[in-house]
């Protein structure tokens, strides 16, 4: 029993989109005509070849985790619940249709991943969708783990997640919910496992990360049954990875599975649970004790004592990442540009690869994880958030802001705005890179960005928008841009962290206390003001956000660590108003993001986000509008925070939702006013001006005319010129034929 082989090293996913992101060039350059379906997959198989070879130091591995764009989307695939209107003749047309959309048909629905920044498409499903087994893509990739001697462990999405993250397709029957299809669901998932039994597959992991949310009785009657179907018909680990099972972890272990993976980093309460379950001695519980969402080194002996604990119940234990590695980088070693007492604290995919096998040699590593220097802090910051009073996050109320900010600011009903970011394009790009190598002084790249800003701005003048933006041309990205001003943050070289299908972002690192050093857009703003009578918007990027998508301290809590970007923040929106500026745009589009699963950290969370905004906002004067912007999610839950947030004017995605967020609004204790974006900035569709007119009058039917700004679901950066100067002049039409019609 104490030989290494007692305990067993796995991971329940792998980064898939190459360690030099070979993956996200492949696939752009396929969309966009420049490789073919083939050059493509030769592309993905070496992407899948590195992944194996780096999880070969693992006793077991995962398979089936490579994905072309979305492992909900693969899922979909893999059950045939693809909508009538991305059916293609070729499959691959059809699965980049529903993930993008193309000429014919709108994409699904994009929204967060539990409380990550990783987004998946949305399956929709109905009382009649027709579900088939297709395990080719399962089994090809199982195989070619085998092939190399690898044991190997095929993954899907489990049934039950699969359905609670799915919505009702269009026309469904008021009373559907897609759960109601998992006996049919069920059926095909068997003839998967079946197949890939065929093809030689043991153990096999079904991911349920939704059971790592609050479920009703109901739903774990539906987990019981299904999961007592499925065990007949292969080995199952059940993995969640998001949060403790709680009251889904007896109901799997009753229900007979072979395994549980579980989250030992932000589920402990489960190892609690299980010591007083009286769990078989021969039931596989995966402990996952590496934590597969942030980058902070191991602390190895903490680490192993809950092996142990685990150890004490089971004679079948493994070690694993507490979630799929997805949300890390690969590798530690490409940055060779962050201070030795940082990487000293660090850990990548390759590194937690390490730490797990560490983990199960008993002669490995049990190293507790070093302290923070006393460098990292800021005494100076610390004394000023303790001495902030208790009205510094409170304006007067929005009532009173009304009429002041309309006379400094004049606008017509229905304003017509963007949401800060123009086209990036390949020209800028070069530049921003040419730039960051030494090949561009300072000098020139400044002029460089600020012809840009002038180019945006005539634009905007031409197209005939209300209040105009500088366009951002001088951010590389909304978070990292501030990251690199700001104290107490690092940012790396190559740490990408896939987003969204080809999308990666590099979150910065919060190490440290955070402080402001010098004004960090006032000049940007200031000189787009200098070049138009319109109003410019200030643009920031909100407190909330900052920290959603950074890899953030773990050693205080997140509320601490958001007042400290807040206090930062506050200073530069007290310069901008300063420097003359009327309307200060502060983006949260991650609010939901950091939204607990479970329901009883909410409240708490709404307190301390909503309060962070509030002390970055809320020191202006009455004249100045406070915006804000929201995308990505599915707002119902947190329009309560979203008006909390006291902004003057909220824009926020709604298109691919069909205006959902209007139905939410109403009824919420929300008064100010709201632009629903009424273009997919996401898909490459440019929509008509009667389209988004119709979405338009819906806005002033739910609001009413003065309470509606026009503007797309979110930033430009994405899209080229050629889709952003039609779609705008369809935007400003529609406002127009929306307004006189208020009239
Ligand atoms: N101001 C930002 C932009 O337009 C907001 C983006 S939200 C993801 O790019
Ligand atoms: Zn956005």
């Amino acid at each position: 029993m104490n030989n290494r082989t007692a305990v067993r090293s796995t991971a329940l996913g792998y980064p898939r989109i190459g360690s030099n992101r070979e993956l996200k060039r492949a696939l752009e350059a396929h969309w966009s005509g420049r490789l073919d379906a083939a050059g493509l997959e030769r592309a993905a198989a070496a992407v899948r070849a590195e992944m194996l070879d780096d999880l070969s130091v693992l006793d077991a591995v995962p398979t089936g985790v490579f994905s072309y764009y979305d492992h909900v989307l693969d899922t979909a695939f893999a059950v045939d619940a693809v909508a009538p209107r991305h059916r293609r003749e070729d499959p691959l047309a059809s699965y980049f249709a529903a993930a993008r959309g193309d000429a014919e048909a709108a994409p699904l629905e994009m929204t967060k991943w539990f409380d990550t920044n990783y987004h998946y498409l949305v399956p929709e499903i109905g009382p009649a969708t027709a579900f088939a087994a297709k395990p080719e893509k399962a089994v090809a990739e199982f195989l070619e783990a085998r092939e190399r001697g690898l044991d190997a462990r095929p993954v899907l999405v489990g049934p039950v997640s699969f359905l609670l993250l799915a919505k009702p397709e269009d026309g469904a029957p008021e009373d559907f919910r897609p759960l109601d299809r998992i006996g049919d669901l069920v059926e095909v998932y068997t003839e998967i496992l079946t197949a890939l039994g065929r093809a030689g597959a043991g153990l096999v992991q079904l991911d349920e990360p939704a059971l790592a949310a609050d479920r009703t009785p109901e739903e774990l009657a539906v987990v019981a049954a299904a999961y007592r179907r499925l065990v007949g018909t292969a080995e199952i680990l059940v993995a969640g990875g998001y949060g403790p099972f709680g009251e889904s972890l007896p109901v799997l272990l009753d229900a007979g599975v072979e395994g549980i993976a579980l989250d030992l980093v932000r589920g402990r309460s489960d190892l609690d649970a299980l010591e007083t379950l009286n769990v078989s001695r021969e039931t596989f519980i995966v402990a996952g004790v590496v934590d597969g969402r942030n980058i902070w080194r191991t602390d190895l002996a903490k680490a192993a004592e809950d092996v142990e604990r685990v150890r004490a119940l089971t004679d079948r234990v493994g070690v694993a990442s507490s979630s799929s590695l997805l949300h890390v980088p690969v590798d530690l070693a490409a940055e060779t540009g962050l201070p030795a007492e940082l990487v000293a604290r660090l850990s990548f995919a390759r590194q937690k690869l390490a730490e797990i096998y560490a983990l199960t040699d008993p002669d490995g590593s049990r190293e507790p994880r070093p302290a923070a220097p006393d460098a990292w802090r800021d005494d100076a910051v610390r004394a000023r958030l303790a001495g902030l009073g208790d009205d510094a996050d409170r304006r007067i109320p929005y009532a009173d802001r009304r009429a002041p900010q309309a006379e400094r600011v004049p606008l017509p009903p229905l304003p017509t705005t963007t949401i800060g970011s123009f086209p990036q394009t390949a020209e800028l790009r070069k530049a921003r890179a040419a730039h960051r190598q030494g090949l561009m002084i300072d000098a020139d790249y400044h002029a460089r960005m600020k012809a840009e800003v002038a180019t945006v701005i005539a634009e905007q003048e031409k197209l005939g928008l209300d209040v105009l933006v500088h366009g951002e041309p001088e951010r590389n990205d909304m978070v990292q841009y501030f990251a690199e001003q700001l104290t107490g943050f690092a940012t790396t070289a190559a740490g990408w962290v896939q987003s969204y299908g080809s999308r990666c972002v590099r979150p910065p690192v919060l190490f440290g206390d955070v402080a402001r050093t010098a004004p960090m857009t006032v000049p940007w703003t200031s000189y787009a003001q200098s070049l138009t009578a319109k109003p410019v918007k200030g643009m920031l990027t909100g407190p909330v956000t900052i920290l959603a998508w950074s890899f953030v301290r773990d050693d205080q809590p997140l509320a601490d660590t958001a007042d400290q970007v807040a206090l930062a923040l506050r200073d530069e929106v007290a310069d901008l108003e300063a420097a003359g500026t009327a309307i200060i745009q502060v983006d949260e589009p991650a609010l939901r993001e950091l939204l607990p699963v479970r329901a009883a950290g909410r409240a708490a969370y709404r307190a301390w986000a909503t309060r962070s905004f509030r002390i970055a906002t809320a020191g202006v004067r009455p004249d100045t509008a406070i915006h804000t912007h929201l995308c990505y999610s599915e707002f119902g839950e947190v329009i309560d925070a979203i008006a909390a947030l006291d902004a003057d004017v909220t824009s926020i995605e709604a298109s691919r939702s069909k205006m959902e967020v209007l139905a939410d609004l109403d009824g919420a204790d929300y008064r100010s006013a709201v632009g629903p974006g009424v273009w997919d900035i996401h898909s490459p569709r440019v929509p008509a001006a009667d389209e988004m007119a119709a979405a338009l009058r819906l806005a002033v039917a739910a609001l009413g005319a003065g309470r509606v700004w026009a503007n797309p679901d979110c930033g430009l950066k994405t899209r080229r010129y050629e889709e952003v100067v039609p779609a705008l002049q369809g935007l400003v039409e529609a406002a127009r034929t929306v307004r006189a019609e208020a009239a």
